[in-house]
């Protein structure tokens, strides 16, 4: 068996987080042979909540499960983590955009980066997913100058995960047969979902379908689809966004497949003409405990205009955040 590690989860006691904690502690972020000690961050007024989730989890007498530590002070929680899901923030209401949280959700990851700068393993691994994700992500990274930017990323994997569902339900291909999805820009309604590359069953993706569904309901559907699960839930994704949250950790830890890749959000470095600055969502490939973005793609007029769309609204929500940066 090998030791055990350090997994952090932010506002573990909400949907998501709830989610989380019984799929992390039974193997399926990192594998049946991978004990865990959970690290569970809450705000004061929740811990007693916190409390009753720590006494699930001992409940369920999970194999895999070598600790817990249940606290409301991240230094605690994040101390020598190697993993850091920050899942704690406001979820959106009906009507409103995830960048309307900035404000309220912004000043939640500025102390957060900070304790995970003074406290987390130098390799630890961030996956941000309170929104808006893309810019908390960048405000914790700021916050930690002395950890690498590149352990800090955000959540597009619910997205590609998404347009893996509806353009499997499309083709009539189960989804498992789908390769090479990409996610470009924003967790936002600016994001741009991009089947150009995709293959299904081995055969590209934009031959299957027509180009008038491609552009005026899967795009749509796939940006909007947070939004349509809040109007039907009466809350935002939480099982589907806990899953993807762990499809994330687990390919940057274990790797993609291979002839695959991921959708992942990350700074920025250039590629594809966005420059640093902002964390983007791109392709990525991971080996050994490390990503790559995907280069060579080819970007026609129709990808740069949406591409730079998703990119100029980043900088946007950077711009609102200056202060915290
Ligand atoms: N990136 C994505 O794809 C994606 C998908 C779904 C939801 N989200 C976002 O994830 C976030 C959480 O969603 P949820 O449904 O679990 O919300 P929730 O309200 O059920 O849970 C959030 C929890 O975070 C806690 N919290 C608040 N501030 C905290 C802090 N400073 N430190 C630690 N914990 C804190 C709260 O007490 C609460 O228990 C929201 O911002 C939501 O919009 C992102
Ligand atoms: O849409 C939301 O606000 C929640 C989440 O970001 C999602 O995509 O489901």
């Amino acid at each position: 068996m090998k030791s055990p590690v350090r997994v952090a989860i932010t506002g573990a006691a909400g949907q998501i987080g709830y989610q989380l904690c019984f799929r992390i502690a039974a193997g399926d972020m990192l594998g049946p042979d991978q004990p865990v000690i959970l690290q569970l961050l809450e705000i004061t007024p929740a811990l007693g909540a916190l409390e009753g989730v720590a006494m699930e989890l001992q409940d369920a007498a999970f194999p895999l499960l070598a600790g817990t530590v249940t606290t409301d002070d991240a230094e605690v929680a994040f101390n020598e983590a190697d993993y850091a899901l920050l899942v704690g923030a406001k979820p959106r209401g009906p009507g409103m955009e995830r960048k309307d949280l900035i404000s309220e959700n912004g000043k939640i990851f500025g102390p957060q980066g900070r304790a995970l700068n003074a406290v987390a393993s130098r390799d630890v691994k961030v996956l941000v997913v309170g929104n808006p994700a893309n810019t908390n992500a960048l405000i914790a990274s700021a916050a930690a100058p002395d950890l690498d930017p590149r352990n800090f990323t955000a959540m597009t994997r619910l997205d590609h995960n998404r347009a893996l569902a509806q353009l499997a339900m499309k083709t009539g291909v189960h989804h498992d047969r789908i390769r090479k999805m990409v996610i470009w820009g924003n967790h936002s309604s600016t994001q741009y979902p991009d089947i150009r590359f995709a293959e299904v069953d081995g055969k590209p993706a934009p031959e299957q379908v027509d180009d008038d569904w491609y552009r005026e309901t899967f795009i749509p559907d796939v940006q909007q689809r947070g939004a349509a699960i809040i109007k039907a839930r009466g809350a935002s994704s939480a099982a589907s966004a806990a899953s993807s949250a762990i499809d994330h950790i687990r390919s940057w830890a274990l790797g993609t497949r291979e002839g695959d890749w991921v959708s992942m959000a990350v700074p920025a470095d250039g590629s594809y003409g966005i420059e640093p600055g902002v964390i983007y969502s791109y392709p990525c490939v991971c080996r050994d405990g490390g990503w790559e973005i995907v280069q060579g793609l080819d970007v026609d007029a129709f990808s740069r205009e949406r591409m730079d769309a998703s990119d100029a609204e980043l900088r946007e929500e950077r711009a609102a955040v200056e202060d915290l940066l």
